[in-house]
């Protein structure tokens, strides 16, 4: 038995396009245990979709190794690593299903394909539309199921060969809230009675929330953070898991309890900068522009100069509102202004 399902080793993936080089992945390591719904989370860009291409070999690695099982797919051969294949499911944020066929063929499909009797494929699928609670579907036409219900088809098609691993690519992205939800139920599901591997591509950390156990963080094609879901949303270390957290508060109306409601209070609440400047910076105006743009103010907890080796350099600290938005958006105007800033964490005294 290897000690990971999926484990990534120095992983690097550039592309040349037109003489442009992009650097998508740089040196990613990260294991995956079998059962775990793993989450991967980063913005538009920072090379999400790469990685999770990269773990089935449909994108080959410039560097660096992916072992599924303890077995190196970069050692297979084409005939190999399409049996590999098999092993990894993939469904997408817009379904991919075929518009021409029904429900049950779609799902007979990839069966059929792999010489599965017709007689035996339909069984299957019907089967598998009970696992996704579609059994009075399958007759039906995808152009004629909502999104949610296209996607539950996309799972039982992705189920039908028995996969170890099930990669979800921005699965969700395109439902709205309590289909979303509804989807993650079912994925949670079939990660317990199927024992199945989950990967979650997304840029919602709500989705990281409600079913992943463990998450990493991307960012411009590096992992800034990883571990426990509930480590990072406790103890956020990097800046990119803390706005990733504020961005998906929930809306006003939505009740989150326990721990994670506690933290992310703390989270909000707390949001205070460091500015430092020389003696030349002009960050008195730029603070002032600040509070007229936004019309709010912001407490200045501490400002201080000292003199160091003769040029005064000073630090004012800046406990910001509590409107998350608003934090975001007065950073990056400080930041846009040229004033140099940190997050500051724990009390000012
Ligand atoms: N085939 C390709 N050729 C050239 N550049 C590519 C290719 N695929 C991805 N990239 C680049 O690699 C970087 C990462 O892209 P990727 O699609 O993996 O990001 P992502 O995090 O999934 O973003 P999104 O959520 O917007 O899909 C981007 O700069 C993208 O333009």
């Amino acid at each position: 038995m290897a000690e990971y399902e999926i484990e990534v080793k120095h992983l690097s993936k550039t592309f040349e396009q037109k003489g442009v080089h992009v650097e998508a992945l740089s040196d990613i390591n990260l294991t995956i245990e079998a059962g775990d719904i793993y989450g991967i989370i980063g913005m538009s860009g920072a090379g999400k979709s790469t990685l999770v291409r990269c773990l089935n070999y449909l994108e080959k690695p410039t560097d660096g190794q992916v072992f599924i099982e303890g077995k190196d797919l970069g050692t297979l051969s084409e005939k190999e690593l399409r049996a590999q294949r098999s092993d990894i499911a993939m469904i997408f944020q817009h379904f991919n299903l075929l518009m021409q066929k029904s429900v049950i063929d779609n799902i007979c499909f990839p069966l059929q394909i792999h010489g599965v009797k017709r007689k035996d494929a339909k069984a299957r699928a019907r089967e598998l539309l009970k696992t996704v609670g579609l059994e009075d579907k399958e007759k039906a036409y995808p152009a004629q199921l909502s999104g949610g219900q296209k996607q539950r088809v996309a799972i039982a098609r992705a189920l039908a060969s028995d996969p170890k691993i099930l990669l979800c690519d921005e699965a969700t992205s395109a439902l709205d809230p309590q289909t979303t939800a509804s989807i993650l139920e079912l994925l949670k599901s079939i990660n317990e009675q199927f024992n199945i591997t989950i990967v979650i591509i997304t840029h919602q950390m709500s989705v990281i929330r409600e079913i992943c156990n463990r998450v990493a963080i991307i960012e411009h094609g590096e992992l800034v953070e990883n571990g426990l879901v509930e480590d990072i949303f406790s103890h956020p270390k990097s800046k990119a898991a803390r706005e990733l957290i504020l961005r998906d508060l929930p809306e006003d109306g939505v009740k989150l309890e326990g721990a994670v409601a506690e933290q992310l209070e703390r989270i909000q609440s707390d949001r205070k900068l460091r500015i430092v400047f020389s003696e030349n910076s002009a960050f008195e105006p730029v603070i002032a522009n600040m509070i007229l743009k936004f019309g709010t103010p912001v407490n200045i907890l501490r400002a201080d100069t000292k003199n160091v080796g003769g040029v005064a350099k000073g630090e004012m600290i800046l406990g910001l509102p509590d409107d998350r938005h608003l934090q975001i958006d007065m950073e990056e105007y400080l930041k846009e202004h040229g004033l140099e800033i940190e997050e500051v964490t724990g009390d000012v005294e």
